[in-house]
């Protein structure tokens, strides 16, 4: 059997880059590790693809996932919920390879107290300023909408201490390379290959 892969938990405020970093390392040459598409009830938006995007579902349809316990975690954000399909998840670690989610706040503390040994990063903005200038610039969200992700934006920065690691997006690619320089590195800590030097010991 694999070893089991490595769960790496993206987060981090609204309009801070997590779509736009996740993105970009998806489309590297180099890239090994399985995205895990979500599930929203939330509208979907102009040039999103169901599967790609997100899993669009009405809220009766989420909650009898929920119900189920279909879903590693979820999260209502902003009036939808948003959550990780669990089965997913599941077989593909088992099947060795590292899969990546890329949620809010809410959800991925639900996730470190069921995966501790996953990696947590959090995506920071520059400041503030530019928070807001990035969620108003991708022009997707009303302005109320907009005021209450930057109300959110505030909590959810104070929760950073959960994470491992924090990340500044101030420039995508070096986030990219940030982000990948931790995952190798993660791979190396001696609790993640101890077992199979164990292993190679009792075969002497
Ligand atoms: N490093 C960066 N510098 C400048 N603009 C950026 C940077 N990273 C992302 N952006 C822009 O910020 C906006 C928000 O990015 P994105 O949608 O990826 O954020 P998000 O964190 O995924 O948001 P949400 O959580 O609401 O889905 C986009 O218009 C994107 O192009
Ligand atoms: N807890 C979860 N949060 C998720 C998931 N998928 C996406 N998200 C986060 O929701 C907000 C809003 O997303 P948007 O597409 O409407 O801008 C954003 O922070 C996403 O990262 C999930 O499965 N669980």
């Amino acid at each position: 059997m694999p070893e089991r892969g490595l769960l790496i938990v993206l987060s981090g405020p609204s309009g801070v880059g997590k779509g736009t970093v996740r993105k970009a390392i998806f489309e590297s040459p180099d890239n090994d590790f399985e995205y895990s598409v979500s599930m929203t009830t939330r509208q979907k938006r102009p040039g999103e693809v169901e599967g790609v995007d997100y899993y669009y579902r009405t809220r009766e349809e989420f909650e009898a996932l929920i119900a189920e316990g279909k879903m590693l975690e979820y999260a209502e954000y902003v009036g939808n919920y948003y959550g990780t399909p669990l089965d997913y998840v599941n077989q593909t670690l088992d099947e060795g390879k590292d899969v990546f989610l890329e949620i809010e706040v809410q959800g991925a503390k639900k996730v470190k107290e069921q995966v501790p040994d996953g990696v947590f990063i959090f995506l920071t903005p520059p400041d503030l300023t530019e928070l807001k200038s990035r969620i108003v610039g991708r022009g997707t969200d009303q302005l109320d909408v907009i005021e209450k992700r930057m109300e959110i934006a505030k909590k959810e920065i104070e929760m950073m201490t959960l994470y491992d690691y924090a990340v500044v997006n101030d420039s995508v690619p070096l986030a990219v390379e940030k982000i990948k320089q931790i995952i190798k590195s993660e791979h190396l800590r001696v609790d993640r290959v101890i077992d199979s030097y164990l292993k190679m010991l009792k075969e002497l």
